[in-house]
């Protein structure tokens, strides 16, 4: 297909994204918008256009990139199993999909708060998340100003963008209290307009389940449930996302903003997950998630948190059960409270185990959770992390070629092809750094051993010369992996 001209077909397996290409996908939304004016349709969502049976360029690119049919993709949006989150304003996406059809994703948190803040900064942080592999990022920002941060983000982003519209909202108003529907339709509408890809909307706090949080160790740890529940309890109300929520799908609608409905009641800690008020909210996301798709508006479901691993499978389960496959989207989870400084680790943890069972995409969490705002360096662990994550997920899972960067970096380590190594992995300037701090010398990069074993005990050194044996004396051949270690270098460029 000639849409696919630009297509780098890099994706996700890895740190090789390449920033600088765009798509012409400036040129496929004026086709869309072209479209649409022909029907007279006002809905620019790619879930309305797979209703329809159209195969869009944005389909297509997909397609290519997650190695799939297009037709599928199409179906997988036309049942709401998958999104494409690809606001008609943001021309300098690189569409991608999420769900549990396509590859495993991970997106990056970033953006400043009223107590740290610097657009150079979230500049940095979010060439470094795309650079190793984050598939979308989103712009948390609460301080400054908030609106000229996110154009920049926008505007320099190959990766779909989310936000949070109820932070801008409540730094407009001098109390929570004074928050309300027309402001933040005000504010959506501009964040729309800038070309956001998806929403986090905590429409799902509901009044009554309020009271149920008071058994938890932690309460309300997310910001958006929070602010709803400050916000219901001081005004009697209910929750005005929850009451309004058509009025909002109607300009989700119109630009293609996908929504990520919030888990404003996620656990806060392992004591706390699995809980009445976690699943209740889950029962009602399960409702606006059909709500929204009779609009024809993408969804996914934003999930928790702090779970313990006993607890993750049902996590999933109960998700897909109670909002029909909408694709999961989780917040790690962390699987134990006990190590602030080292929560990339227990949430990798549990990261992996909940893509395996099912979840779309993980959500990253950086070594600085629970302690402060991430910098850059925690961006770049965070990522790597979950790279980590999602990839053991996607091998476990069985995805068609997941396995093959392994199968090639494990055949450059038995052959003592040390740069092919180096060039396979997932931060390469770490890996030959590490090498490299025992063992410089060119002389080395072909040497049958590193400083671990050395050169006597070496146990892959003397395994080569077993199979020298098995050839010889049995003729039993290896497996032949050359070609498909060329084939990944020639992937990693
Ligand atoms: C929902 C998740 O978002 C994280 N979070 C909230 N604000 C920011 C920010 N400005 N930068 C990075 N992460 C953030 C929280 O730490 C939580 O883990
Ligand atoms: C996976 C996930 N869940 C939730 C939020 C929103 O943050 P909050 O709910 O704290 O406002 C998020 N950004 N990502
Ligand atoms: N660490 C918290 C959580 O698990 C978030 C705190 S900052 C909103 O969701
Ligand atoms: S991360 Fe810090 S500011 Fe955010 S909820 Fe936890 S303690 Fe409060
Ligand atoms: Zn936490």
């Amino acid at each position: 297909m000639s849409a696919l001209a630009g297509s780098n077909g890099n994706g996700h397996n890895g740190n090789g994204k390449q920033y600088d290409v765009p798509t012409p996908r400036a040129e496929w939304i004026v086709k869309r918008r072209e479209e649409a004016a022909r029907t007279g349709d006002t809905n620019m969502s790619q879930m309305h256009f797979a209703r329809k049976g159209l195969i869009t360029e944005e389909m297509a690119y997909v397609a290519h990139k997650e190695k799939l049919a297009p037709e599928f993709i199409r179906s997988e949006i036309a049942k709401g199993t998958m999104i494409i989150p690809a606001n008609v304003m943001h021309p300098e996406l690189e569409p991608m999909a999420i769900g549990v059809g396509s590859l495993c994703k991970i997106n990056a948190n970033i953006g400043n708060s009223a107590l740290v803040s610097n657009v150079d900064e979230e500049l940095r942080k979010l060439h470094t998340a795309v650079h190793f592999g984050a598939d979308t990022v989103m712009d948390l920002s609460t301080g400054g100003d908030i609106p000229m941060i996110r154009e920049a983000i926008i505007r320099h982003s190959p990766v779909p963008i989310g936000t949070v519209p109820l932070y801008e909202a409540l730094s407009r108003v001098k109390r929570v209290e004074d928050l309300n529907i027309d402001l933040y339709l005000e504010v959506i509408e501009e964040q729309a307009q800038q070309g956001v890809d998806y929403f986090t909307i905590h429409a799902g706090v509901l009044i009554q389940y309020v009271p149920m949080v008071s058994k938890r160790i932690t309460g309300i740890v997310s910001r958006g449930g929070a602010i709803l529940a400050q916000w219901m309890t001081a005004n009697h109300k209910q929750n005005f996302l929850y009451e309004n929520f058509d009025r909002i799908t109607k300009i989700m609608a119109k630009y293609d903003v996908s929504y990520s409905l919030g888990d404003g009641l996620r656990p806060g800690c392992v004591a706390d997950a699995s809980d009445e008020a976690q699943f209740a909210e889950l029962k009602t996301l399960g409702e606006l998630t059909r709500q929204a798709w009779k609009d024809d508006v993408q969804v996914m479901i934003e999930g928790p948190g702090h779970v313990p691993m006993d607890k993750i499978k049902e996590q999933v389960d109960k998700e897909v059960e109670l909002c029909d496959g909408a694709p999961f989207y989780v917040l790690g989870p962390l699987v134990t409270d006990i190590a602030p400084g080292y929560d990339h680790i227990t949430s990798a943890i549990g990261a992996a185990m909940i893509g395996w069972h099912g979840a779309a995409m993980l959500c990253y969490v950086t070594p600085k959770e629970h302690l402060g705002l991430p910098n850059e360096k925690d961006v770049k662990d965070g990522i790597i992390a979950y790279k980590i994550a999602a990839h053991a997920a996607d091998i476990a899972r069985h995805r068609p070629g997941a396995r093959d960067r392994d199968d090639a970096i494990s055949h450059a380590r038995y052959t003592f092809d040390w740069d092919a190594q180096f060039d396979l992995s997932l931060d390469p300037e770490t890996a030959r750094g590490m090498h490299d701090e025992t063992l410089p010398d060119d002389y080395y990069k072909e040497a049958a051993f590193c400083s671990m074993c050395g050169p006597k005990f070496c146990s892959m050194n003397w395994s080569s010369k077993v199979d020298k044996y098995n050839e010889e004396v049995h003729g039993l051949k290896k497996p032949e992996l050359t070609q498909i270690m060329t084939e990944q270098l020639a992937l990693r460029g």
